[in-house]
């Protein structure tokens, strides 16, 4: 296995720094304005921004129910500025204290209460949504490559829309869609081949993300490439849209109640497939924990292990599957996602530092055009490690 160094969240003009210290006060006015939170939650989560901008890593209230959990998991770093801290785990931290702060997990009157649920509504319920079920109407029809192909497409680039990149994204432009590696045909020979499988799917936003991949799913099941689609979710609100499983509900309520007829269909199938089992929506406290996917527990392990294929969405699932760490874009995919217990497909646009896997003579090029290529969102993998 190759090493590199992990990125720390401190780092002076780094984009990981910039996250800190740019996008998360707009994030944390963003959920105020979103919600009436009372005193003690405004002044709770006033605090923990101060903390994570200027101040050191503090734990867990002791009655919190994973209060244990997290001193593990941050051994060595309480008492330490947050900006030591590795960035992967610094901003899982972040997320799991803003639940604090807002009161999610305690008895009272903020308990079950997803901070980020008015923007996730308003998402699904809004123009880009209704057009991307217009849209539906207009696919080719049938199982065709063709298809298949559009709704790879759509659930790629559907990660550019999540919220949290929104919130620091360039306004306006014309947006140059761009794959720097891709192995789509891999994956689609090998979804032939291993017909009739359980497929994984590794889900990242709710929304414009979450809607095309369940179209996605639809077509999988459908066109008989997998028996079984397992869709993993988050178990509690994190990196401010991610998809848990309300969100799922949700969206396959959007879909099936959608005035284009497509739309409808497919929603109802994915109802059915629920109801018959086919379609499993499952999650696990680790998809919130501030690890790489190398150090998943055994009973998670062994949900993927015998997986004809996993797929995961986005840009976190991606840092997590290859490690957060600055390798050189010129090393192997497969070097670095081989530790994972089934045949593995990343759908990722870039949005932060990491990258493997990209040609020599591409990374030269993007690095010549002078743009933040790593981090801008106008770039995509679609990356596959096969287990043969
Ligand atoms: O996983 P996603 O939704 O594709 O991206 C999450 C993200 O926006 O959050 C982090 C910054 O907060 C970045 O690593 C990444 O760009």
């Amino acid at each position: 296995m190759p090493s590199a160094p992990v990125i720390l969240s401190g780092t002076p003009g780094s984009f990981a720094r910039d996250v800190f210290h740019e996008r998360h006060p707009k994030l944390v006015q963003q959920v105020l304005d979103a919600l009436p939170y009372g005193p003690s939650e405004r002044v709770a989560i006033a605090e923990l921004l101060a903390e994570s901008t200027d101040g050191v890593l503090q734990p867990l209230s002791i009655s919190a129910h994973d209060h244990q959990q997290w001193l593990e998991w941050g051994e060595g770093l309480f008492g330490r500025p947050w900006g030591d801290a590795p960035f992967l785990w610094a901003e899982s931290y972040f997320y799991r204290r803003l639940l604090e702060a807002t009161g999610y997990f305690r008895p009272g009157t903020w308990q079950g209460i997803d901070p980020f649920a008015p923007f996730k509504d308003a998402e699904l319920s809004g123009p880009a949504v209704a057009a991307e079920l217009a849209a539906l109407g207009d696919l080719p029809s049938g199982f065709t490559d063709k298809r298949a192909a559009a709704l790879l497409s759509s659930a790629l680039w559907g990660n550019r829309a999540d919220l949290s990149f929104q919130i620091t994204a360039e306004a306006g432009g014309s947006i140059a869609s761009d794959l720097v590696a891709d192995d789509s045909e891999s994956l689609w020979a090998e979804l032939e081949r291993a017909k009739g499988g359980r497929v994984c799917i590794i889900a990242d936003n709710a929304g414009r993300e979450l809607l095309p991949d369940l179209v996605l799913v639809d077509h999988l099941l459908a066109s008989g490439l997998a028996a079984q689609v397992v869709v993993y979710v988050k178990p509690q609100p994190y990196y401010v849209s991610d998809a848990m499983m309300a969100d799922v509900l949700a969206t396959v309520e959007r879909l099936r109640t959608a005035t284009t007829a497509a739309a409808a269909t497919i929603g109802e199938r994915l109802w059915r497939a629920m109801n018959s089992g086919t379609l499993v929506i499952r999650t696990h406290p680790f998809f919130c924990a501030p690890l790489p996917f190398h150090d998943m527990p055994a009973d998670l392990r062994s949900e993927f292990t015998g997986a004809a294929m996993t797929i995961l969405k986005g840009d976190l699932n991606y840092r997590r599957l290859v490690s957060d760490q600055l390798w050189l874009p010129t090393t192997a995919f497969t070097g670095v996602a081989s530790h994972f217990p089934s045949a593995v497909t990343a759908l990722r646009t870039l949005k932060s530092d990491v990258i493997v896997g990209v040609d020599a003579a591409v990374v030269a090029q993007l690095d010549s055009a002078g743009t933040p290529w790593r981090t801008n969102g106008r770039h995509a993998v679609i990356q596959v490690d096969l287990r043969r």
